[in-house]
């Protein structure tokens, strides 16, 4: 079985490869530093893993539990993609490709394939609502035009809180009103404001940049959240970096079994 696994900032969301697609997509939240707890407890029963293909912004600390663990378990190194400069029909907007977020590559890669040779003909934007929220837009050649980063929505709040006395964790609550007359509904408007007000705007500007009619794509764990608020239609895509890892995992492992077959015949 391949496993296909997107360790964000905030969590970690696998899937089995099946006919070239995501299946059985969990998620789990995880801790700042140390992941390998989680891991047991959500992976122990899974049986029969023979390749670990992982998107990783997390950083390196969490690569290393990550692999120790699955060198342990299942005896497999994980693979880490990287963004490329060009691959699956996109040219990577970044002169130093590699910086570009892995899970904003696979969300590229993802895009591209879903809507190539689609009736659409004209740019996407693409929205992920995470730990950070992230603007993509893929023009209709598969160049990507580039994006944006912000603090996602539990990121604003956990800000104030950790830079003002008079903000303490509001995370009890996630209601809101438009003028609010608490600390924590003020802040969790605040929060849902700015992030609607950034990706409203940004939509506007970047129809009046790009010609064409323009497609509009939300995913990320906050996705539910934002998109009853947001101006514009949105095309709510779950799991995206796990259908981008499908695509990726599923060419790698063609060419894999080309590999092995050139060795067996040697
Ligand atoms: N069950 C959940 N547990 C934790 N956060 C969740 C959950 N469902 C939605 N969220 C929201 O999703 C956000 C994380 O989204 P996700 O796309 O998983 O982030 P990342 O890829 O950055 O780890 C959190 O900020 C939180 O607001
Ligand atoms: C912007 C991100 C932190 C978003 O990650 P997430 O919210 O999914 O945890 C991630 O895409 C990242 O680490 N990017 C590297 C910097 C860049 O993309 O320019
Ligand atoms: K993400």
């Amino acid at each position: 079985m391949i496993l296909l696994v997107d360790i964000g900032n905030s969590r970690i969301k696998w899937a089995r490869l099946d006919g070239g697609k995501p299946a059985d997509v969990k998620a789990m939240v995880r801790g700042k530093t140390g992941i390998k707890r989680v891991l047991s407890k959500a992976w122990k029963g899974l049986e029969g893993v023979n390749r670990v293909v992982v998107a990783n912004v997390g950083g390196p600390k969490v690569a290393e539990q990550l692999k120790e663990w699955s060198q342990n378990q299942w005896q497999v190194v994980p693979e880490f993609l990287t963004s490329r400069s060009n691959g699956y029909g996109i040219r990577n907007a970044y002169s130093k490709p590699e910086t570009l977020g892995i899970d904003r590559w696979l969300e590229l890669v993802a895009v591209r394939q879903r809507y190539r040779g689609s009736a659409h003909k004209g740019a996407i934007v693409i929205v992920d609502c995470g730990t950070a929220i992230t603007i993509d837009v893929l023009a209709t050649d598969g160049k990507h035009l580039g994006g944006l980063i912000v603090p996602g929505l539990t990121m604003m709040p956990k800000l104030l809180a950790d830079n003002t006395a008079g903000i303490d964790e509001t995370a009890e609550t996630l209601e809101y009103s438009l003028l609010a007359s608490t600390t924590s509904t003020a802040v969790n408007a605040g929060a849902l404001y700015a992030a609607i007000a950034f990706i409203d705007r940004v939509s506007i500007d970047v129809a009046a940049e790009v010609r064409g009619d323009l497609k509009r794509v939300i995913t990320g764990g906050d996705a539910p959240r934002m998109l009853p608020l947001l101006r514009d239609k949105y095309e709510h895509l779950p799991d995206l970096v796990l259908w981008g890892l499908a695509r990726v995992a599923r060419d790698t492992s063609k060419v894999r079994r080309e590999a092995d077959v050139d060795c067996a015949t040697q």
